[in-house]
C-alpha cells in the first residue's frame, strides 16, 4: 500500500496533535507544515519536511495526497475552498465555518468539486461513542425518553490571557465546546428540533458567556437538558470522564451523559446499563438489572486519521460530512439565539 503524504496547515494546539498522529501512523507521512510565522521552522526541520508561510505557497509547490486544516475558524471556508479547487481531500477542523451562511457555501463547493471533505468532529471516531450508539440502536433501552448532559469544567485564567478573542462574544463555550457535544448528542439521540436556553457570566463578568443551561427536543420526541460551564470546578465533562485526551485530568468514575428509555438507561462513559429484566414490566418497585460494558481505550484522533486515509483512498465517504458539520453549527447558532431572545427556537436541517 502506498504511504500517503499529508500536509498540516496551522501548527497550533490541535495542529501539533495532528502532526504527531501522522508521524505515529505507518500508512502516511508528514508532507509539509504551513504556518504564517517562522517559529515552526524548527519543527518542520525536525520532521525533515518543508515549511510554507501560506497555503497558496504549498499548493503552488506540491500536491499532497491530503491536507489537514487546523487554522483559526475564520479561515476554514476560504482555505477549504482552495484545497477542494486543487483537488485535494481535506480534513477540516470544527466548526465547519463561522456561521451557517458560509457553511452552506462550502457545502455547495464540496458538491460541485466532488472532492471529499471530512470535518474534524473527532469524537465521531471514539470507541465509547461507537459502543454507546450501538447500545441505543439495539433497542435494549426501549423507546428513548430523555437525556441529561454535562460539559462543566474550569478553564484556567491564562486560557483567557493567551487569546483575547476568548473573552469576547463568539469566543465562548457555546461555539468552542458545545459544538462537540451537539455532534455526540445527534449521534446518540437523533436530530435536535427545538432548543431553549439561558446563560450567565456572573463569575468572571466578561462579555462572553460562561454558564449555559439548555432544554432540547429531539425529532423522536425525547427531551434533554444540558449544562455547560467553563467556570465550574467540576469533572463532569467528556474529556475529563472519557480519558480520550491525556492532556486533561481524568475522573473515570464520573459520567457526562445519562440516556433513559422506557426499558432502561445508559450512563456514559462509565457504560453502566440499568434495564428491566426480560419479560417484566418497568416498575419503580422492581430492581433493574445492571451491566457494565467494558471497552478498550483508543485514541480518536488516531482513528480519525485512519478514517481520513480511507477517504483519500476512495474506500469510504467522510463519516462527518460538511452537511453534518453544518447541522452541528445550526444547533449551536440556535442555542445562541435562544439565549439572546429567551424564545423557543425551532431548527431546520440540511440534508446531504
Ligand atoms: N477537534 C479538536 O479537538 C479541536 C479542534 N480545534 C479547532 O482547531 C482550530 C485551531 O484551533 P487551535 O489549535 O486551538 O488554535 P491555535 O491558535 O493554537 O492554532 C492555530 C494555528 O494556525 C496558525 N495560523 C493562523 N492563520 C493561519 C493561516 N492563514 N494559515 C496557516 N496557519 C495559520 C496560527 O499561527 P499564529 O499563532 O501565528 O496566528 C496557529 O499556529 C480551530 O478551528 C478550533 O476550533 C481546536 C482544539 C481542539
Ligand atoms: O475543540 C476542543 C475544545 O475543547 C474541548 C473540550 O470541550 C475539546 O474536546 C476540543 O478538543
Amino acid at each position: 500500500m502506498t504511504v500517503l503524504k499529508i500536509a498540516v496547515v496551522g501548527a497550533g494546539l490541535i495542529g501539533k496533535a495532528h502532526i504527531q498522529t501522522i508521524v505515529n501512523s505507518s500508512e502516511c507521512c508528514l508532507a509539509a507544515i504551513v504556518e504564517p510565522s517562522d517559529s515552526v521552522g524548527e519543527l518542520a526541520a525536525q520532521h525533515g519536511v518543508p515549511h510554507f508561510l501560506c497555503l497558496q505557497d504549498l499548493l503552488d509547490a506540491a500536491h499532497p495526497d491530503g491536507l489537514i486544516l487546523a487554522t483559526p475558524n475564520q479561515f476554514h471556508v476560504s482555505q477549504a475552498g482552495f484545497c477542494l479547487n486543487a483537488g485535494i481531500p481535506t480534513l477540516l477542523e470544527k466548526p465547519v465555518a463561522i456561521n451557517c451562511e458560509e457553511g452552506l457555501q462550502l457545502a455547495a463547493q464540496v458538491r460541485r468539486t466532488g472532492i471529499p471533505l471530512l470535518v474534524g468532529h473527532h469524537r465521531a471516531h471514539s470507541a465509547i461513542m461507537a459502543r454507546a450508539c450501538a447500545i441505543v440502536a439495539s433497542g435494549q433501552l426501549g423507546q428513548l425518553v430523555s437525556m441529561m448532559g454535562s460539559a462543566q469544567f474550569p478553564k484556567p485564567a491564562d486560557y483567557f490571557l493567551e487569546a483575547l478573542w476568548r473573552s469576547q462574544a463568539g469566543g465562548g463555550p457555546i461555539l468552542i465546546n458545545m459544538i462537540h457535544e451537539v455532534h455526540n448528542l445527534r449521534m446518540l439521540m437523533g436530530e435536535i428540533t427545538h432548543v431553549q436556553a439561558m446563560s450567565s457570566s456572573v463569575v468572571r463578568g466578561m462579555p462572553v458567556e460562561e454558564t449555559v443551561s439548555m432544554s432540547l427536543r429531539f425529532a423522536s420526541g425525547a427531551l434533554g437538558t444540558f449544562l455547560l460551564s467553563d467556570v465550574a470546578a467540576s469533572s463532569h465533562s467528556w474529556e475529563q470522564t472519557s480519558g480520550e485526551n491525556p492532556a486533561y485530568a481524568r475522573y473515570p468514575d464520573n459520567d457526562c451523559y445519562f440516556i433513559a428509555g422506557t426499558r432502561g438507561s445508559l450512563s456514559i462513559p462509565t457504560m453502566r446499563i440499568r434495564r428491566c429484566i426480560e419479560g417484566q414490566n418497568a416498575s419503580w418497585w422492581d430492581p433493574l438489572e445492571q451491566e457494565i460494558v467494558t471497552l478498550d481505550s483508543i485514541d480518536p484522533l488516531m482513528s480519525q486519521l485512519a478514517h481520513f486515509l480511507q477517504v483519500i483512498r476512495g474506500k469510504v465517504s467522510p463519516a462527518v460530512s460538511v452537511v453534518d458539520g453544518l447541522n452541528n453549527l445550526r444547533v449551536v447558532e440556535a442555542i445562541a439565539q435562544a439565549v439572546q431572545t429567551g424564545a423557543l427556537v425551532e431548527l431546520e436541517q440540511t440534508h446531504d
